[in-house]
């Protein structure tokens, strides 16, 4: 497979996340059921992989439904909607893919048979697919004019290609400026509990010959004071009206280092990525993922039995801590006022 995930017209190939860097699994999703437990065990992960996956979703729970009445089919898909939007709750991405699908549906469904009902879903599907990868090349191509020959760059988590369905999105900015002749050594957070850029952002970089550097999550600090890093950018999950980003766990407090040493703190994310019905990020909605996830790595039990654990897995870092947005629509700056920008 060459991207993330692939659509066999009936089923979804996805590559198995959780088993990189060490196995390369395809794992193939035959049913909405299938699709909402790789998300939920982020199988798949991603804000912009998770909208597209939870698409082709949709077209495979539309093909279960068993019913020429169309509206006994908008009935049972608006509950399979349901059940996928139940998966995961920061990334808008999803939400805003589902109500795509169900969008095209409820409009194609008011002439049409539940047939044809199908067919303009997967095609809605098919599309976002096309665009994610288009998205992210945009991004990358406005973004890179942010990276300097020669910068070290910081990256939380993984915003690579593995979190869309090709390309990336902060990775994709740091592949353009690399395709642009621009010699760009990143540092990766390993990005505690689920290692996304120890197992996942090294994995990508690596394969792409682009020089890459694990470091622990407690020491970004010591590399800005070391004057180590000249920028940093990092993925999203869903920006609020102001600017204000969710993003993985632990990238405030990176926002916060950045900004204390004057380091430019940029976002990349498509414009799926925008909640336009929030005002500013103290609405967001913060997953807080099972204890085992941190408890255990790679199934070794790494703390004491019955102590007190939380895991959010995601922070919001405040608008006035990043320097600029990224999207595939152009480059935002503060101060940020997302309302006019078409999702
Ligand atoms: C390109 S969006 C990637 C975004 O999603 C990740 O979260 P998760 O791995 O839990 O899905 C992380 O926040 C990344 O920045």
């Amino acid at each position: 497979m060459t991207n993330t995930l692939e659509w066999t017209g009936s089923s979804l190939k996805l590559i198995d996340q959780t088993v990189l860097p060490l196995k390369e699994r395809i794992i193939e999703c035959r049913s909405y059921e299938d699709v909402a437990d790789a998300i939920k065990t982020m199988k798949v992960r991603g804000a912009p992989a998770i909208g597209v996956t939870a698409a082709y979703g949709m077209v495979l729970g539309a093909m279960g439904i068993e019913t020429a009445d169309a509206s006994a089919f908008m009935q049972r898909l608006n509950y399979i909607a349901d059940v996928i939007k139940s998966t995961r709750p920061t990334a808008v991405n999803l939400f805003w893919a589902v109500d795509k699908i169900l969008t095209v549906a409820q409009q194609a469904s008011k002439t049409s048979s539940v047939e044809i009902i199908k067919e303009a879903m997967q095609r809605e599907a098919d599309q976002m697919a096309k665009d994610d990868i288009e998205a992210n090349k945009a991004m990358g191509e406005f973004g890179q004019v942010l990276l300097n020959d020669g910068d070290s760059v910081l990256t939380h988590c993984n915003a690579g290609a593995l979190a869309t369905v090709g390309y990336g999105t902060a990775l994709g900015v740091i592949r353009a400026a690399v395709a642009h002749g621009k010699k760009i050594s990143v540092y990766a957070d390993e990005t505690r509990p689920f290692l996304q850029g120890a197992r996942l952002t090294a994995w990508e970089l690596a394969r792409d010959g682009i020089d890459v550097t694990v470091i622990a999550d407690n020491m970004a600090g010591y590399l800005m004071r070391n004057g180590k890093i000249d920028k940093v950018i990092v993925g999203a999950d869903r920006i609020a009206v102001n600017g204000d980003t969710a993003n993985k766990i632990g990238t405030y407090s990176v926002a916060v280092l950045a900004h204390h040493h004057q380091i430019p703190f940029y976002v990349a994310a498509p414009v799926s990525t925008i909640d336009k019905t929030l005002p500013d990020g103290s609405y967001i909605p913060i997953e807080q993922r099972d204890p085992k996830e941190m408890i255990y790595v790679n199934g070794v039990q790494i703390m004491p039995d019955d102590v007190k654990v939380i895991n959010p897995a995601f922070d919001v870092t405040p608008h006035d801590y990043i320097s600029a947005i990224i999207t595939e629509k152009g480059i935002l700056y503060p101060p940020y006022n997302i309302m006019n920008i078409d999702a």
